[in-house]
């Protein structure tokens, strides 16, 4: 395969509701697609940077630059590509993880696409729906907290992730467990703790959570094994978990013992599907986290979360969770669960009509 040229397109999306985190409220995404044509077809991959350096050090200008003067010259320059060389032929490029994931995704969708394979199918899926939970943002009150939360299991999700921060953890996990009695329940901090509140946080530990999700800033992983210990309730990784290595370190040391997998912080699928084997080698289980995708980026992790080792609910739900109308078919939920897409390649792709009206711009790079 060859990559003829590249699309980097720009689309705004309004979110249905401000979603509020530890590090930002947000209330539409900037979102980067990247579109790969290439001489056996085209394929998308989409970038998760936010537009602000808040949840990692990349947004979503700086992929733009990234890709635009690194990393799709250094993949086009490729004679023979595939998936495997995007990689190999990028690691020379530090960091920037989202900016090769969305590159590398395009080229995988293409290939697959051009060989009738299915992302699923491709990644070793091992079933065909995927069990779905829900990340609830930090409200107002508690009162509007368990007005969403009551939706969003009438709805169907089958876990509940709390956003948490000091000031808004202890309480809300109450009043939820309180109403709605024994559901499965993790919560997430991106970062908002050290480890002198390992004794607040205990406080969590008679709620029976599933996990407490990176507590601690991303480079404290040696914090993170000494809370472990302190705090009865698993601790789960997210932003300190940016490839393997960093995953078999953090486990190695007993800074997690759940892992959420996001193809979009470690460069790609084909590393998040080595980070699902080094976890499932571990006895680690794993979970799929979500960035606000549209249905581009929700059909590849809905493929990856029917992997055999990804034991926990994750972050893949419905694109109504996030958008009244995506850019694809949307994701529906059923019975809890997203179905897990069969066409060749991602198996979705974006409605022409429904993309021009959320485009802000489009950039062709000639290679
Ligand atoms: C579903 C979920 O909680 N995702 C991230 C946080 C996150 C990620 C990307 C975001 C983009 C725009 C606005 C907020 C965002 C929050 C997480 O697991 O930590
Ligand atoms: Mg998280």
């Amino acid at each position: 395969m060859k990559l003829q040229s590249v699309e980097l397109r720009r689309i705004s999306m309004p979110l249905v509701a401000p979603f509020r985190t530890s590090f930002s409220t947000q209330t539409s995404r900037d979102i980067l697609l990247v579109r790969a044509r290439t001489d056996v077809g085209e394929g998308w991959g989409e970038c998760a940077a936010l537009v602000d350096p808040r949840y990692s050090a990349e947004y979503v200008d700086g992929a733009a630059d990234v890709l635009r003067r690194f990393l799709v010259p250094a993949v086009a320059a490729v004679p023979d590509l595939d998936a495997n060389a995007v990689g190999r032929v990028l690691s020379p490029f530090l960091g920037h993880f989202m900016a090769k994931a969305a590159l590398e995704t395009a080229v995988l969708d293409a290939e697959l696409r051009a060989a009738g394979r299915s992302f699923g199918g491709f990644l070793g899926a091992a079933t065909d729906r995927v069990p779905c939970g829900v990340s609830v943002g930090i409200m107002d009150s508690i009162p509007a907290l368990l007005d969403a939360v009551g939706g969003y299991l009438e709805q169907g999700y089958l876990r509940i992730k709390l956003k948490i921060e000091p000031g808004w953890d202890v309480e809300p996990v109450r009043a939820v467990r309180e109403r709605f009695g024994d559901v499965a329940l993790q919560v997430d901090a991106n970062t908002a703790y050290a480890v002198s509140d390992a004794r607040h946080l205990a406080k969590l530990d008679p709620f029976e959570l599933l996990l407490i999700e990176q507590p601690l800033p991303e480079d404290d992983v040696l914090g993170h094994a000494e809370l472990a210990r302190l705090v009865r309730t698993p601790i789960c990784l997210d932003e300190s978990i940016t490839s393997a290595r960093t995953a078999a370190a953090a486990i190695r040391l007993g800074a997690c013992s759940i892992v959420n997998v996001k193809p979009a912080r470690v460069g790609g699928y084909l590393e998040a599907r080595r980070i699902h084997d080094l976890c499932a080698a571990h006895g680690v289980p794993v979970w799929c986290g979500g960035m606000l995708e549209t249905g581009l980026g929700r059909a590849a992790n809905v493929a990856l979360a029917a992997l055999p080792n990804f034991t926990l609910p994750g972050d893949t739900s419905a694109s109504d969770r996030y958008y009244a109308t995506d850019i694809t078919e949307p994701f529906r939920l059923s019975d809890g669960h997203l179905a897990v897409p069969t066409g060749p390649g991602l198996g979705v792709e974006p409605d022409p009509a429904r993309l021009d009206a959320v485009t802000t711009s489009v950039e062709e790079l000639s290679l």
